[in-house]
C-alpha cells in the first residue's frame, strides 16, 4: 500500500500507536475500540479514528479495531517489518548511553560497530562492541551493510564526518549533535534534541503557572 498521502502530523503520531499497540498485544489484548485506546493513549476517539482510517479498515462499528493486524500494519507502515544496522560515532557520554540501552535492539535496530576519534578510547569496548577509529568508518560502511548512522559527536567537526559517512553510503542519519546538517536529497536525519524537549517542558511550566 502507497501512504504517500499521510500527512506529517499523522506519522509523528504513529510510533506512539505502535507502542501502545504493541504493549496491548503483551497483555494478549485482542480488540480494543476507539474509545478505550483514546483513554489509554490519550489523543481523542475520532482524532484515532481519523488517523487509523489512513490504513484502511481495521475498525469495525462494534467491533473496534484488530490489535494485531493493526500493530502489524503500522509496523510496516513505519518500515519496521525489516531489521536495521546501524552504526554509532561519538563514543563519549551519550554514546555510550545509547550503546548500552538494549531497547533499540530489541525493536530491531542493531548497533554493529562503536567509532570514536579519540585514540585513548580506540580498543575500549563496550557491551561486546570494540570501539574502532573513526578514520576507517569509510572503508567499514562500505564492506558492511549499515543503513543508519547514529552520531553523538560535538557539533564542531560533525558536518565534515557527515559528508564522509554519506559519501560512503550512509542513507538514515540518527543526529544528536546540536547543528542543522546539510545532505543530499535523499539522505535522512532525524534529529533528536533534549534541550529542546526541556524548552518545551518549562514553557508549559510557566503557562500553567501564569494562569493559575
Ligand atoms: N541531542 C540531544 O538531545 C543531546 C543530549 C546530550 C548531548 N548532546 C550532544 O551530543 C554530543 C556528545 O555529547 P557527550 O556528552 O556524549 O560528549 P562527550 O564529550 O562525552 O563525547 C563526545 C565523543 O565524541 C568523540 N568525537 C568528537 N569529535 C569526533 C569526530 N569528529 N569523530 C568521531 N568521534 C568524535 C569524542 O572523542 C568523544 O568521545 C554533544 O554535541 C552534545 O551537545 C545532544
Amino acid at each position: 500500500m502507497g501512504n504517500k498521502n499521510i500527512s506529517m502530523a499523522v506519522i509523528r503520531r504513529l510510533p506512539k500507536y505502535y507502542r501502545y499497540l504493541g504493549e496491548l498485544l503483551e497483555d494478549d489484548v485482542q480488540r480494543i475500540s476507539s474509545k478505550e485506546l483514546s483513554e489509554i493513549i490519550g489523543f481523542t476517539a475520532s482524532q484515532i479514528r481519523q488517523d487509523l482510517n489512513n490504513f484502511g479498515g481495521f475498525g469495525q462499528q462494534g467491533y473496534g479495531y484488530n490489535v494485531e493486524a493493526l500493530h502489524a500494519e503500522i509496523g510496516k507502515i513505519l518500515g519496521l517489518d525489516k531489521p536495521y544496522n546501524a552504526i554509532l560515532i561519538g563514543v563519549g557520554n551519550l554514546g555510550q548511553a545509547i550503546t548500552n540501552y538494549s531497547g533499540f535492539r530489541n525493536s530491531g535496530f542493531e548497533i554493529k560497530a562503536l567509532f570514536d576519534a579519540n585514540p585513548r578510547m580506540i580498543g575500549l569496548k563496550i557491551r561486546d562492541l570494540e570501539i574502532l577509529d573513526s578514520d576507517t568508518i569509510e572503508e567499514y560502511i562500505k564492506k558492511h551493510d549499515i543503513d543508519i548512522a547514529i552520531v553523538c559527536i560535538p557539533k564542531n567537526g560533525a558536518q565534515e564526518l557527515i559528508d564522509r559517512i554519506v559519501g560512503a553510503g550512509i542513507k538514515g542519519i540518527w543526529n544528536f549533535a546540536p547543528i542543522d546538517l546539510e545532505v543530499p536529497k535523499g539522505i535522512i536525519v532525524e534529529n533528536v534534541n533534549l534541550t529542546e524537549s526541556l524548552f518545551t517542558l518549562s514553557y508549559l511550566m510557566k503557562e500553567t503557572a501564569e494562569n493559575k
